[in-house]
């Protein structure tokens, strides 16, 4: 496909990639996985976070932002299932480009087993019938819409997520606002459930699914502010489609444990994840689509 101005194809971190620049920043993402690996905006340092410790491809990628897609985690899926849904460890190509000014650029992408209708691909195999893309729009804000449509003749049960990694100056000393009042299930405490009553801070580790957090007939997107006091800078994720918010920081001892996060590593991102995770899964008729989105900027 021919590519505007605004789009170089480029190695990055070992990753081949294409870059997406406008005057309001640039943006790389990967065709692996169709993996957003940074986003600047002009003048600042990157909103995402990218392990220096990442493992070769087809591993997936640590850090910025993995599509895990048709299901999170291994929700609903046997042990053995890949973690996280095999998207982010497929390859994916360009599907459509809409540049309308020099303001604002975006990039459609879909796996590569998909467009050249591949039947004896993982995906296929593991999400029979689905269709999937990505949309990412940089322009002033940072946005991203993956788009599922169930073509087959069976429903399906979708749980999915856009798991972004934030760069941060200390886990340890950021915030989280927009959490209060929200019901979670605590994944470190075997899935208790419990309730958000206090302004979030990280203790040790983390890794809670918000859940329920877009009631019925809301027509307000999820809105969540992580808040960096020694960075000066707050990243708001707006999100749409998506009843959970997940949010993961492996601590000290968690870090350790995870080949491609250096163990100092955990102190220099956030996850928090629009999502929708059990018990937030989407049933997707035959013939239904949705949409999950997210819109970061930074303020
Ligand atoms: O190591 P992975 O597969 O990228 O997953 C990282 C984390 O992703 C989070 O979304 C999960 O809630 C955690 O349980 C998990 O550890």
């Amino acid at each position: 496909m021919h590519l505007p101005p605004q789009i170089t194809p480029l190695q990055h971190a070992g990753h081949s990639a294409l870059q997406l620049t406008t005057r309001h920043g640039t943006a790389i993402v990967a065709l692996h996985g169709a993996h957003l690996l940074s986003w600047t905006p002009t003048g600042q340092r990157d909103v995402l976070w990218l392990s220096p410790e990442a493992l070769p491809e087809p591993a997936a990628i640590r850090g910025g932002v993995p599509v895990c897609w048709p299901w999170f985690a291994k929700q609903g899926m046997p042990l053995d299932a890949l973690q996280h849904g095999p998207a982010r460890v497929n390859p994916w190509q360009v599907s459509a480009i809409h540049a309308s000014s020099d303001d604002e650029i975006s990039l459609s992408l879909v796996p590569c087993a998909q467009a050249t209708g591949d039947a004896s691909s993982s995906l296929a195999e593991l999400a029979p019938g689905l269709q999937v893309s990505l949309r990412i729009t940089l322009g002033e804000t940072l946005s991203q819409t993956l788009h599922t449509r169930n073509l087959g003749s069976e429903t399906f049960q979708l749980t999915q997520a856009l798991h972004s990694y934030f760069a941060v100056s200390h886990a340890a000393q950021v915030g989280i606002e927009g959490l209060i009042d929200l019901p979670y299930l605590d994944k470190l405490r075997g899935m208790a459930a419990d309730v958000q009553q206090v302004p979030f801070a990280l203790e040790l580790a983390c890794d809670r699914i918000y859940h329920a957090a877009q009631k019925s007939g809301d027509s307000f997107p999820g809105r969540y502010t992580l808040t960096d006091p020694a960075w000066q800078r707050s990243i708001v994720i707006e999100t749409e489609g998506s009843q959970s918010v997940v949010v993961w920081n492996p601590g000290r001892e968690g870090a350790r444990s995870i080949a491609d996060v250096p163990n100092d590593g955990w102190q220099d991102f956030f996850c928090i994840e629009a999502a929708n995770a059990e018990p937030d899964g989407v049933m997707l008729a035959p013939g239904a689509e949705h949409w999950l989105g997210q819109t970061l900027s930074v303020i």
